[in-house]
């Protein structure tokens, strides 16, 4: 579908409601209003154009066709359609206004079905709207239609006659009319105050918006990567900047570009204990031999400076005399004493060990970028600068509490049918690995007002809420009825196994407000889902570059069970095998309740969600647990 089908963009208005603003390039969530129209247009078909009557080239910087209207004087969205289906590569133009950027990401295929059904030469949205006396009635969109390249000659005419109006159009041609449910998808932004209160109410859009961004969003078959997807898009890093000593920057979030004061090295120097000279000298067929005029020590400044015939003995981080550009390796000489070094052909090139002024950090050049989690190297390396504190974010504060009235806590008897608490000591070690600051809350019963306290007292005092159990199906469960009514929270089934059942949202109490990660309350389902959801939705809120899960490959020994259409992560212990390539096996029973076969592996297999039964010997992906730094 999406071959034969390509967009228009309309930005060609006077945008005269806007105070005759160019209403495209406003600016609007970090790019500007057509960017936004653009990127939810781009995926649904073959290519993008912009229809512009001014600033063409500001246009064109989003990287796509930019056409004005054939018809001169600001004639309105038809003249852009004439100009948009004259130049069409395809048999079928969408279009859709430059100010409308939640337009629905399925416009192009709802259309598409409709017009083939109908047999139509054009299609065009509606929604249904309430009037003030509580009527509901239909309204249409004429911007947003999707319109067959054939129907150009019709419209030709059209124009001819005078008229500019979309739906006096309609009359020459077959129009059908598809009914789309989110009439808040179609909403334009007209003012310079709505565009205001637009972009205010961007800084926290609902998690229904952002799922919204997703085709065919179903929370009850979401697949992991959708899932990430609207975690990512919904979170925002928090806040907060501090400056600490360099060591104790170690693991934290850098908040700030850090520049580098000073050359590092500061000057030209050598790499080896020998002797510097002007390579020039290098004879390509005898001996060279120079004398030596003195010797150059490391953090000892020298003036000398060796002319014609000349050399100075130097030591490794010697700065290089002036003129020279070259060092011989002592070892390297031919021949050597106090006052003379004799240098054989080839056995040195002109340039060779000398280390450049600022070839590790230059003067002001960013040497480390915000989001960078400080390591080890780091550290080193702003010592290198001369720096003694870093700025780096506040530590994020995540409470977490397990839910569940057969619970128990160590200390405790253990009654019949209960099991002590796992889950909190897991996320503990998880968060602290992290660097985040933790409230731990205990254990909470599965009592409507309990779990309300506790949730309302953990979304006071933290920036996320982690719980676990109560989220599934089970009849003892309030978890998920007191979770809803604190805020925006969605309750998902993840096509992925461990971890199915997950809320996840936002909740509010007094005034303040907590991301929240209901967990599923089985132990492994608790750490797989710490790991592919709210780990990365941690690292962003602490404004962290992550990665992304790094994936290597490696030789599975033994077949493994798998059934297509949802990802499973299973336990895995990767070796070296004896010829040498990577190797994985399965932990054993791989049961969501048996925490033993997290313990006991070093990886995660992950087995994406196309994937079938593995037999021995393919590659799979895995993540291992543990690096080097
Ligand atoms: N009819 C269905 N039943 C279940 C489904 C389903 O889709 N339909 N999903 C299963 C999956 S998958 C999971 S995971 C669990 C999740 O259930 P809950 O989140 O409601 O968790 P609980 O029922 O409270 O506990 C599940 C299990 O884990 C033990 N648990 C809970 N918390 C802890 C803890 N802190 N330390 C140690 N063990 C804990 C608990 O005793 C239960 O055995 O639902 C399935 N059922
Ligand atoms: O999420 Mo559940 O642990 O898959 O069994
Ligand atoms: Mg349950």
């Amino acid at each position: 579908m999406e071959n034969s089908i390509s967009a228009l963009i309309l930005a060609g208005g006077r945008g005269t409601r806007m105070g005759r603003v160019d209403k495209g390039l406003q600016p609007f969530r970090g790019g500007t209003l057509a960017s936004h129209v653009l990127q939810r247009l781009a995926p649904q078909v073959a290519s993008v154009t912009i229809n512009a009557n001014r600033n063409l080239g500001a246009y064109s910087a989003l990287g796509v066709e930019v056409l004005p209207d054939e018809l001169e004087g600001y004639e309105g969205p038809l003249a852009g359609l004439q100009t948009g289906l004259r130049h069409c590569p395809t048999d079928l133009l969408l279009t859709a206004p430059c100010d409308s950027p939640f337009l629905p990401a399925d416009l192009a295929q709802r259309l598409y079905e409709a017009l083939n059904a109908q047999g139509a030469d054009l299609a065009v949205a509606s929604t249904l709207e309430t009037d003030e006396d509580g009527k509901s009635r239909t309204q249409v969109h004429p911007v947003f239609c999707l319109v067959r390249k054939s129907a150009l000659p019709a419209l030709d005419d059209y124009l001819k006659t005078g008229s500019r109006k979309m739906d006096g159009w309609y009359k020459a041609i077959k129009v059908a009319e598809v009914l789309f449910s989110d009439a808040a998808a179609f909403r334009n932004i007209n003012t310079l105050a709505e565009l205001q209160t637009e972009e205010e109410a961007g800084a926290n859009p609902s998690l229904k918006e952002v799922a919204s961004c997703l085709s065919g969003y179903d929370p009850d078959a979401l697949p992991v990567r959708n899932a990430q997807r609207i975690i990512r898009d919904f979170i925002q890093p928090v806040r907060g900047i501090e400056k600490v000593a360099l060591r104790s920057a170690l693991d934290r979030v850098l908040a700030a570009d850090i520049v580098s004061p000073i050359n590092v090295p500061a000057h030209d120097n050598s790499a080896m204990d020998g002797f510097a000279f002007a390579g020039s000298q290098l004879k390509a067929d005898a001996n060279t031999t120079l004398q030596v005029i003195g010797t150059a020590y490391a953090g000892r400044p020298s003036a000398l400076k060796p002319g014609p015939g000349e050399c100075v003995r130097i030591m490794t981080g010697g700065v290089m005399p002036d003129g020279c550009d070259t060092v011989l390796p002592q070892e390297l000489a031919a021949d050597m004493s106090d006052v003379a070094v004799t240098i054989a052909p080839n056995s040195v090139r002109t340039g060779d060990n000398r280390r450049f002024k600022g070839e590790d950090l230059a003067a002001g050049r960013p040497a480390l970028r915000k989001g960078k989690v400080i390591r080890p190297a780091d550290l080193g390396l702003v010592a290198s600068l001369g720096l003694a504190e870093l700025p780096v974010q506040r530590r994020l504060r995540v409470a977490f509490f397990s839910t569940g009235d057969e619970l128990r806590s160590i200390g405790e008897a253990l009654a019949e049918s209960c099991v002590y608490d796992s889950n909190r000591y897991t996320l503990f070690g998880m968060l602290q690995r992290l660097g985040c600051d933790i409230v731990d809350m205990g254990i909470v019963k599965d009592d409507a007002a309990s779990l309300e306290e506790a949730l309302r007292t953990a979304c006071e005092c933290a920036d996320a809420v982690i719980t676990s159990g109560g989220v599934s199906v089970g009849a003892a469960d309030y978890t998920k009825q007191v979770m809803a009514t604190l805020g925006d929270v969605h309750f998902w089934k993840i096509g992925m196994r461990p971890g199915r059942p997950m809320a996840f949202g936002r909740i509010r109490s007094s005034g303040h407000s907590a991301y929240l990660f209901g967990l599923p309350g089985n132990p492994v389902a608790v750490m797989v889902t710490f790991y592919f959801f709210a780990r990365h939705a941690l690292l962003r809120m602490m404004g962290a570059d992550s990665p992304g899960d790094q994936l290597l490959q490696a030789r599975c020994a033994k077949a493994i069970r798998k059934k297509p259409g949802r990802t499973e992560y299973q336990r895995g212990i990767l070796s070296t095998a004896l010829d040498g390539t990577r190797e994985v096996r399965i932990t054993g029973s791989q049961g969501s309740g048996i925490l033993r076969s997290m313990s006991e592996a070093n990886c995660m297999v992950v087995l994406h969600d196309e994937q079938g039964n593995v037999a021995e010997g393919d590659l799979v992906d895995v993540i291992v647990f543990e690096g080097l730094v």
